[in-house]
């Protein structure tokens, strides 16, 4: 990592295990910069979603799951006891493989973090609605459809909503779990160009299947195999000169 970027992120020794002790990470350590894109690749199974839902502690929602090590989120090591994990879920959005409108509004959608977390007017909620759908590349597409259902939107236009929605939550980073995997390939370069922009006002982590994708948007790239990094560089550095040979099978379809 260039020596001059800031760092958001820092893992150190993270192990996980699901209910009935089957390990999915080991000792997974990695420096995520602030506001750049890190993506994150590796065949199925090898723990890409399971290391991202450690940010958030998201896991801990499931009976029987455990991290150990520690993952530091600037000053505050997340996984101590006496984290405000609400306060943490805010700072950390996330948007998942699948597109999760809550059946309400689009207007709704955007504003339950607003009530959620903040106490403002209606019309500092209005305003704030309107930037975050701006901000998540939707407002021109949902401006005259903000009572309708965040349900009878198009998919990708779903999951845009779904990016306001973390947006409204003002975090610091945004967590992104195969966002584009249900789209179709247009609204994928939207959600992609959107993506790029996100950069200069969050950290963004981004699981991906899709090599060009993580070629194209992401500054950063940890590669994964069996619940250990294998390999973390700069993206260029990974798809053009990779260090390890596991890494180069994969980026060039040996296996995945
Ligand atoms: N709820 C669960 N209970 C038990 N084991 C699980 C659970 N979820 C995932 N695992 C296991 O943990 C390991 C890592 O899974 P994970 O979903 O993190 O991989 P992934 O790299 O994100 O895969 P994919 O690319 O297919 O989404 C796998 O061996 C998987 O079978």
């Amino acid at each position: 990592m260039d020596a001059d970027e800031k760092i958001k992120i820092s893992v150190r020794n993270l192990d996980f295990f699901y209910a009935g002790g089957h390990q999915a990470l080991f000792g997974n350590s990695i420096d995520i910069p602030a506001n750049r894109i890190t993506a994150v690749i590796g065949p199925s199974g090898c723990g890409k979603s399971t290391h991202l839902r450690v940010y958030n502690r998201i896991f801990e929602l499931y009976r029987g799951q455990r991290a150990g090590g520690e993952v530091w989120i600037d000053d505050e090591n997340i996984l101590s006891p006496d984290v405000d994990v609400l306060e943490l879920r805010r700072k950390v959005g996330m948007i998942f493989q699948k597109p999760t409108p809550f059946p309400m509004s689009v207007f709704d959608n955007v504003a339950y973090p607003m009530r959620l977390h903040f106490k403002m007017s209606k019309s500092e909620i209005a305003e704030r609605v309107e930037h975050a759908l701006r901000g998540a590349s939707l407002w021109d597409e949902v401006k005259d459809k903000l009572r309708k259902s965040g349900l009878a939107l198009s998919g990708g236009q779903q999951q845009r909503l779904c990016i306001a929605r973390a947006i409204a939550a003002e975090p610091d980073i945004l967590l992104m779990d195969e966002p584009t995997s249900a789209v179709d390939p247009v609204a994928t370069l939207k959600i992609e160009d959107l993506v790029l922009q996100l950069r200069d006002r969050f950290t963004v982590v981004i699981v991906t299947h899709n090599m060009q994708q993580a070629s194209r948007i992401s500054d950063y790239t940890a590669f994964f195999y069996k619940g250990e990094i294998i390999e973390y560089d700069k993206t260029e550095k990974i798809f053009t000169n990779p260090s390890h040979k596991k890494t180069e099978e994969y980026i060039t379809g040996r296996f995945g």
